[in-house]
């Protein structure tokens, strides 16, 4: 891949995405998924849809086996309990002695000081990508309690710029900051993802779903996470905008949104794909 710094436009962008998206199609990456109750319907389908292999394995007792096989692990404390917790970070430590990179979604880090202690020690086992709202990228990088709602943001991702740069820089992760546009940064550069139609946010778990998108492109593409990252924002947000030419709803966006990451075709990324520097 080219220098991306010199990237001037998304005819190259679109490019890149299409080879990104062809490699999981054709190299079927297990992406391990411990996930919340809600999304793991909709996460295992958009991770089929898209050509990868999910599988939701959860029990401690199986990550030693299990975690050195997927290619990527991506960890969603939606709805965590204790002993789920302790899965976790087991997986987490896994992934990370096997040398696989793992995506974190921080859903709701700020809604509870349970939660935000048990989010900082999964950030201290060094995810490979953070993706979550303007409100849980705020309240993690702030480590701040009581801002947020529940699992839907309260702000806009710009809102989060700064605090993801900040975040980014001292974890080394790269950090996405999902909404109207995905904010993506490894603390240095910034790229602005403006793919996506906003009733996505409608339907439960889209978040959860791109987030494990997220890890099924970096797993392929480990030393481009920044990359990676975009493209499988891109892919997801194109895969709405189709969808939601047939839709009438939220219930059938989810379908067509589905089927249409499903058909992705080269012309429509290269179309469609709206990917620009954000520094
Ligand atoms: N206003 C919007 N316009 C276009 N796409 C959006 C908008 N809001 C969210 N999205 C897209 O919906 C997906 C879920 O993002 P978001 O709703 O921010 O996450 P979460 O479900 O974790 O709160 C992402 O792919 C994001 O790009
Ligand atoms: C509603 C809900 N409650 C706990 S997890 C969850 C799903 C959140 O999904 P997303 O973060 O993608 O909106
Ligand atoms: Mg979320």
């Amino acid at each position: 891949m080219e220098d991306l710094k010199e990237w001037k436009n998304n005819e190259i962008w679109g490019l890149e995405a299409w080879k990104s998206l062809c490699r999981v199609r054709e190299l079927c990456p297990l992406i391990q998924c411990i996930t919340n109750y809600v999304s793991m319907d909709i996460m295992a389908n958009t991770l089929l849809a898209a050509g990868a292999s999910p599988a939701m394995v959860h029990a401690v007792e199986e990550i030693a086996d299990f975690t050195p096989h997927a290619k990527g692990l991506c960890i969603n404390i939606g709805t965590l309990t204790p002993d789920w917790t302790v899965s976790m970070k087991a997986a987490a430590a896994k992934a990370a002695e096997s040398q696989k990179p793992w995506v974190l979604d921080p859903v709701a880090a700020g809604a509870s000081t349970y939660r935000m202690e048990r989010c900082l020690e999964l950030v201290d086992l060094k995810p490979t990508v953070i993706r979550g709202n303007a409100s849980e990228i705020l309240a993690l990088a702030g480590a701040s309690i009581g801002s947020t709602k529940g699992v839907d943001s309260s702000h806009v991702s710009t809102d989060a710029l700064e605090a993801a740069k900040e975040l980014a820089c001292r974890t080394q992760a790269v950090v996405a900051v999902s909404g109207a546009v995905d904010l993506v940064t490894d603390g240095e550069r910034v790229l602005g993802v403006s793919n996506g139609v906003p009733l996505m946010q409608k339907i439960t778990a889209t978040g959860c779903a791109v987030t494990a998108l997220i890890a099924a492109f970096v797993a392929l593409q480990p030393n481009l996470a920044l990359e990676a990252t975009c493209f499988a924002l891109a892919v997801f947000g194109m895969a709405g905008e189709i969808g939601m030419e047939k839709a009438n709803g939220p219930a059938s966006l989810r379908m067509h949104l589905i089927d249409a990451l499903y058909g992705l075709d080269k012309e429509s990324v290269l179309s469609k794909i709206n990917i620009s520097k954000y520094d």
